[in-house]
Parts: structure tokens; C-alpha cells; sequence
């Protein structure tokens, strides 16, 4: 998967407008009855407008023309009663729709946000996480016009137009084909911009989103950008990104300020060659005053809906490149997927080979190079060697984050492949130096580790890795809230908070990745007894720069250019005065 840097726009999708627009109205479908309802309030609605241009017609015509004043008035109640029952019509109408549409949101919302869920590491490898939420939030809400005016735009517009045209075309079939004349235009004039108008709004949610993953990314590091004082530099960089999204936008509206004029220029057309022909043929008392009115009403009923329709078509054109990106995401099938015939993994010993395993996070680089190993269930391995060698990726493969391109690993002489992604992982336990913590209480965070477990559970883990200490004098133990990734503990404690969150789902393999890195000497004295409760009768693999903190270690591997140099436990090692015996120097000439 190719690489999206923040600045860098997101390649367009082509799917095709109307196989998108189908795609996103089929969500619709779920709610077939409301939208019956809705159709039924709008056959109302319209019938009403309808008629009231004939209750003008029969005012003029038939009881003014007759002085019927008492007919008059009774034409006038009825035209109020018809009107009130109208306006509350469109009212239910509105609320009906408005809850439709909120629930199609939040239904694409949450298949978008399962979706991603289920995607590999390489997919969040590949593009900054703002870009990722500018789909889930900005392009999602930019749905939400285009779904409710669909249903009270797009159908009963549609009809208003025919009902229109015939109800003129029955009229005065001259007088119609008048008022029409200018459509043609309209449509070519339309088509013209939107070819051009999509393209613009593509390039907006582009800059839109690289804007997004700007700020998520600034945010993030703030600390960082502070510390080196750059906020200059950010904000230099933010104004920049700031004014290419400006321009997008500006560029974009622009032509959709077109569309209006278009429809009020051919409007008026329609209007001076209604009465243009109008007037000729009242002139040879071909037809009424009255008809001519109505047919001057009718004509604006005519444009209106059309007026309507191409502002959907409008905001269509605008939003569409918003589906757009959320279909895209949703058709991204994660590389990383169980086959058809996966067996679930039983509750495994926790033996692992490796079996002439290469790997490579793209074509060009390869990280791992034929690499075979066996370790026993129970035994703690040691990954040392320098930094990129490829610690993390052997790890990463054992839990199937990444697919190797050759060889096998087997688990209890299950090949990873083969099981279940969720069995598998599920037996892991995976410390890594960033332990994230979520907001919620301490417990809720502990629970993390396994979503069933009792207080009880939880607090056992905690003493085992003696993280209980000082949550109990934390203001309120265990349920005292966490700020956004634990921020207000100390390094230690987020520290002691994740060994218990691991202690807790009980892996039968752990792996510790640099775990104990940022822990300061009295923490890890704490952690150190910790982390032995913690491997006691699990296979464990410790990646660790400190040698200090794997001499206990049953066997060390030393990882380097792809492969796995030396392996023994500590005492062999230093002995065989190889490439362990130079890290450990190194390390410890100074102390
Ligand atoms: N997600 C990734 N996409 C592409 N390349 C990657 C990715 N992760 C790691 N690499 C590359 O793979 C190589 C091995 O990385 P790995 O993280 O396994 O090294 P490591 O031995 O754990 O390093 P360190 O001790 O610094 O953590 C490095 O060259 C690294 O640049």
C-alpha cells in the first residue's frame, strides 16, 4: 500500500456519481415505510399547490366574472382550511425526514468506523490518522442534505414536473410548449458545470483532509512542538494548508454559484415566451384571461421544482465526492483476513516456530531473510540487536499483524494462517513502550485486557504486578478517572497500568516490546517483580535496549540485517565474545 503523507492529496476515486449515489440510497431502503409516509404527505402537499391555481382560475373566471360573492367567500375558506392543513403537511414531512436521515448517518457512520476497525496495521501504516477521521466525521456529515432531500427533492419534484406538464399540456398545448421552451438549455448548461464542479469539490475534501490530518498530527505532538519551540513553523505550515483549502473551496463554490443563474435566465425565458404566445393568442381569443393567469402560476410551478431539483443536483455534485471517499474505505479489504476454512485455536501451550519465515513491509526492503527458530512453551526469549534490525517485526508476525510472504509459523503446530485471527490474538498478551491508555476509570482500563473480568480479577491483577500501591492512593482507587491516554499518571504508573491490563487477560504468549524502557530505577524495581509474576508460566519474548533486563532471559536471540546472528542464554553469549558480547560492552564499559 502506497504511502499518503499529510501534504500530499489523496488520489481521487472514480466509482461512477450514480453507482455512488444508488449505493448511498440504498441505505434508504431500510426505511421504506417512513419514506411511503413521506411520499404519501407529498402527494398531499403537491395535490394541494395544484389546486390552488384552479381555485384562482375559478375565482377570476367563474365567480367574478358572475359577481357570486357568496361563492366567493365560500372558495376563500376552503382555500384557508386547504392551506392549513398544508402547512402542518410540510412540518410532519420535515421531522419525518430530518430522523430518517439522522439514522442513515449514523448507520453509514458505524459501518465505516467497524470497517476501519477490521482493517490491517499496514492500512494505518499508509496514511495519517486525520485523514482517516476527516472520512469518518467531516465526509459523513456532508451525506445528510443530499439523504433527506433526496426523498422530499428528487420524488416528488420529479412528479410535481410531470403532473405540471400535463395538467399544461391538457390545458393549452401551445400555451406549454411556450413555457418549456428554454429546457434544453437548462439541461446542457447544467450537465456543462457539473462535469467540472465534481471535480473541484474532489480536490476541496482532498485539502479538507489534509488539513484534518495536519491538526490531528500538531495536536498530537504538541508537547513536541513546544518543547522545541516550532509553534512558528506549525503555524506557518497550518496557514499554508489553511489558504490551499480556502482556495479549493473558492474555486469550487464558484461554479456552483453558476448553476443559479442558468435556471433564473431560462425561467425567464420560459416566462416572456409564455406570454409572448400568450398574448398572440388571447389576441385572436384563442384562450382566457383566466387561463393565462393560470398558466403564469403554472409555469412558476413548473421552474420551482426544476429550481429545486438542480440545487440538489448541486449539492449532489458538492457531496457526492464525500461518498465517495466513505465507499472507498468500506471497499478496502483488509489484507490481513481469516480464510474460509480458519479453525478456531485451541487453548494453546504457547510452543512457536518459525520455519524459514521472510518478510517485507513493501517489495523493496526486505526486513526478515529466511529466518528459523523453535521456542518451547514457557520459555522466556530475549530479541536484542540494533536499532531497525527487526525485533519488532519477528513479534508483530507471531500475532499476525503482517502477512510473510514465504515460509510458516506455526503455534502449538498451528500455522498462524490457519486459525482464527480473534482465537489467535486473543492468547497474546502485547506490551509495547506507547501503552495507550483510553479515557475511563483505572478498572475500565484494567478490563480492557478481558471485557468479563470481576473486580475481583482485576484488583489480583494489579497487586501481581504491583500496580495496586498507587491506585489505592489515587483519589478515588479504582475508579478514579483517566485523563486522554493517561495523561496526569507518571510514565511508571501508565506502565504499571498496562502489565495490569496484560496480567489480566492471562496470555498463555507475552510479548514485551521495549515495555520497560521509560521506567525510572525505583519504578522498576516495582515493575521488575512485576514483570516476573507476569512471564511466570507463559512463553514471553522481551525486546529490550537495556541488557540489564533480560539476563534472566532462558535464551537471547541477536537480530540483525534479516536475521538471527547468535543465540544462548546470557552467560554463553558473553563467553562466545560475539556480537552480544559487543552490545553488552558497550553498553556497560561506561557504568
Ligand atoms: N510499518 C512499517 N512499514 C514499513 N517499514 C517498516 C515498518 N515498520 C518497520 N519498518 C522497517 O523495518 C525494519 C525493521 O523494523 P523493526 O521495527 O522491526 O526494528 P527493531 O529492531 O524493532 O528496531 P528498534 O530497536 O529501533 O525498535 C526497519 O528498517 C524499519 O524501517
Amino acid at each position: 500500500m502506497s504511502v499518503n503523507a499529510i501534504r500530499d492529496d489523496e488520489k481521487s476515486v472514480s466509482t461512477g456519481k450514480l453507482k455512488t449515489l444508488l449505493r448511498l440510497f440504498k441505505y434508504l431502503l431500510t426505511y421504506r415505510k417512513e419514506i411511503i409516509l413521506v411520499l404519501i404527505i407529498m402527494a398531499g402537499t403537491v395535490s394541494i399547490s395544484l389546486i390552488n391555481p384552479l381555485i384562482v382560475e375559478y375565482a377570476i373566471d367563474v365567480n367574478i366574472a358572475n359577481h357570486d360573492i357568496n361563492g366567493l367567500v365560500r372558495l376563500g375558506i376552503f382555500a384557508i382550511i386547504l392551506n392549513l392543513i398544508f402547512i402542518f403537511l410540510v412540518k410532519l414531512r420535515m421531522y419525518i425526514m430530518a430522523k430518517i436521515s439522522n439514522n442513515v448517518l449514523l448507520t453509514v457512520r458505524q459501518e465505516l468506523y467497524t470497517h476501519i476497525q477490521k482493517l490491517s496495521f499496514s492500512f494505518f501504516d499508509s496514511r495519517p490518522t486525520g485523514k482517516i477521521l476527516a472520512r469518518i466525521i467531516g465526509d459523513v456529515n456532508s451525506l445528510k442534505d443530499v439523504l433527506s432531500n433526496s426523498v422530499t427533492t428528487l420524488i416528488p419534484d420529479f412528479i410535481t414536473i410531470l403532473a405540471v406538464v400535463a395538467i399544461m399540456v391538457i390545458k393549452d398545448y401551445k400555451l406549454a410548449f411556450a413555457a418549456m421552451i428554454s429546457l434544453p438549455i437548462m439541461i446542457i448548461g447544467m450537465w456543462l458545470i457539473q462535469i467540472y464542479s465534481h471535480v473541484r469539490w474532489q480536490i476541496y475534501r482532498k485539502k479538507n483532509s489534509n488539513l484534518n490530518a495536519f491538526i490531528h498530527e500538531d495536536l498530537s505532538g504538541m508537547r513536541v512542538v513546544q518543547s522545541f519551540t516550532a509553534e512558528g513553523e506549525t503555524a506557518a505550515a497550518f496557514d499554508e494548508l489553511l489558504m490551499e483549502h480556502r482556495g479549493a473551496f473558492v474555486k469550487a463554490v464558484v461554479l456552483n454559484d453558476a448553476f443559479g443563474p442558468v435556471i433564473d435566465f431560462c425561467w425567464g425565458l420560459g416566462m416572456v415566451s409564455l406570454y409572448y404566445a400568450g398574448v398572440k393568442l388571447t389576441g385572436s381569443n384563442a384562450v382566457q384571461v383566466g387561463t393565462l393567469i393560470a398558466f403564469g402560476t403554472y409555469i412558476s410551478m413548473f421552474w420551482r421544482p426544476i429550481m429545486n431539483l438542480s440545487n440538489f443536483y448541486n449539492q449532489m455534485v458538492t457531496n457526492i465526492s464525500g461518498a465517495e471517499r466513505i465507499f472507498e474505505i468500506m471497499d478496502t479489504k483488509p489484507e490481513i483476513t481469516d480464510r474460509d476454512t480458519v479453525k478456531e485455536l485451541p487453548d494453546i501451550k504457547g510452543n512457536i516456530r518459525f520455519e524459514h519465515v521472510s518478510f517485507a513491509y513493501d517489495k523493496d526492503t526486505q526486513v526478515l531473510k529466511d529466518v528459523s527458530f523453535q521456542v518451547k512453551a514457557g520459555e522466556t526469549i530475549a530479541l536484542v540487536g540494533p536499532t531497525g534490525a527487526g525485533k519488532t517485526t519477528v513479534v508483530n508476525l507471531i500475532s499476525r499483524f503482517y502477512d510473510i510472504q514465504e515460509g510458516n509459523i506455526y503455534i502449538d503446530n498451528y500455522n498462524v494462517k490457519d486459525v482464527s485471527i480473534e482465537s489467535l490474538r486473543k492468547q497474546m498478551g502485547i506490551m509495547t513502550q506507547d501503552n495507550f491508555l483510553f479515557s475511563g476509570t483505572i478498572k475500565d482500563n484494567i478490563r480492557y485486557g478481558k471485557l468479563d473480568a470481576t473486580d475481583e480479577e482485576i484488583i489480583a491483577a494489579a497487586k501481581a504486578v504491583n500496580a495496586h500501591e498507587f491506585i489505592i492512593k489515587s483519589e478515588k482507587g479504582y475508579d478514579t478517572e483517566l485523563k486522554e491516554r493517561g495523561a496526569g499518571l507518571s510514565v511508571g504508573q501508565r506502565q504499571l497500568l498496562a502489565f495490569a491490563r496484560t496480567m489480566v487477560s492471562m496470555p498463555k504468549i507475552l510479548i514485551l516490546d521495549e515495555a520497560t524502557s521509560s521506567i525510572d530505577t525505583h519504578t522498576e524495581l516495582l515493575v521488575q517483580q512485576g514483570i516476573e509474576n507476569l512471564l511466570k508460566g507463559r512463553t514471553s519474548f522481551v525486546i529490550a535496549h537495556r541488557l540489564s533486563t533480560i539476563q534472566k532471559a532462558d535464551r537471547i536471540f541477536v537480530i540483525d540485517e534479516g536475521g538471527i546472528k547468535e543465540q544462548g542464554n546470557a552467560k554463553e553469549l558473553l563467553a562466545k565474545k560475539g556480537m552480544y558480547y559487543n552490545l553488552y560492552m558497550a553498553q556497560f564499559k561506561n557504568v
